[in-house]
């Protein structure tokens, strides 16, 4: 494994041990806060569809998020894991439609039920909420190692579609450096508990 490759393994490590000493109360206070910045965020203030995802485990709660934007009338697209780990998209409506997903041993998600609309659904995006594990001041993010993201936003820098993207942690997942390799691509800005984080990819391109 190249030193990145296990500098980013060791990272998450660190940070996965972290997440596991929160608890509920911690998950559901993180997410009503998260909400209450994103929700003032001009990117999505402005955005007309935005591809989020259903939080699980010990990610800080979308939840409250999914829901404002929804009742501002925002169209929500939420991941579909493939068997290859690339994304498809699904429309978020309402959590009564979400699924169980998941192959055993791995992550329980949560997705839409209804038929998913192709990988390619996401250029449509006018800002993109990933999830992760950190981010440092370059914004360039640790994700959970599958590669999906990655993959995601690639795509979108083919097709030449630019979605604001925006990071949703908690407070001490921003970080002095996260180990970087080529294929990574910095975010615009992360949003913590405690407010918004902006990046240099947020500047002229
Ligand atoms: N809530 C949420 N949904 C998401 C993601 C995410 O990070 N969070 N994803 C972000 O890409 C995609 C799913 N990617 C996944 C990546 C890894 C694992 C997982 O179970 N990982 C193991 C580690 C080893 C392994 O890969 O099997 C683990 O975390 O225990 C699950 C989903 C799309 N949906
Ligand atoms: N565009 C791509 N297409 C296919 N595989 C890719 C692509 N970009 C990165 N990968 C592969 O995905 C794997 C995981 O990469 P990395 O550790 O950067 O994931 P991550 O950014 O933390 O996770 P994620 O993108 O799922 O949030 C690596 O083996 C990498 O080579």
């Amino acid at each position: 494994m190249s030193t990145q490759k296990t500098r980013k393994a060791e990272l998450r490590h660190t940070l996965g041990r972290m997440r596991s000493r929160l608890t509920e109360d911690d998950i559901t206070v993180a997410g009503a806060a998260l909400a209450r910045h994103a929700l003032r965020l001009p990117e999505l203030a402005s955005a007309r569809t935005v591809c989020a995802y259903v939080s699980v485990g010990r990610e800080p709660g979308t939840g409250p998020l999914l829901d404002a934007l929804r009742a501002r009338g925002v169209r929500v697209l939420l991941p579909v894991l493939r068997d290859d780990d690339d994304l498809d998209w699904g429309p978020y409506t309402g959590p009564e439609r979400l699924v169980a997903a998941g192959r055993p041993g791995r992550l329980m998600l949560r997705e839409p039920a209804d038929e998913p609309l192709g990988r390619r659904a996401v250029l449509a995006a006018d800002a993109l909420l990933l999830p992760g594990l950190a981010v440092d001041g370059r914004g360039l993010r640790l994700g959970r190692g599958g590669g999906s993201y990655d993959r995601v936003l690639e795509r979108l820098a083919e097709a030449g579609a630019h979605p604001a993207l925006i990071v949703l942690l908690y407070d001490g997942e921003v970080v002095d450096a996260v180990p970087a390799e080529p294929h990574d691509r910095p975010v615009r800005a992360a949003v913590t508990p405690s407010g918004v984080h902006r990046f240099p990819a947020d500047g002229p391109r």
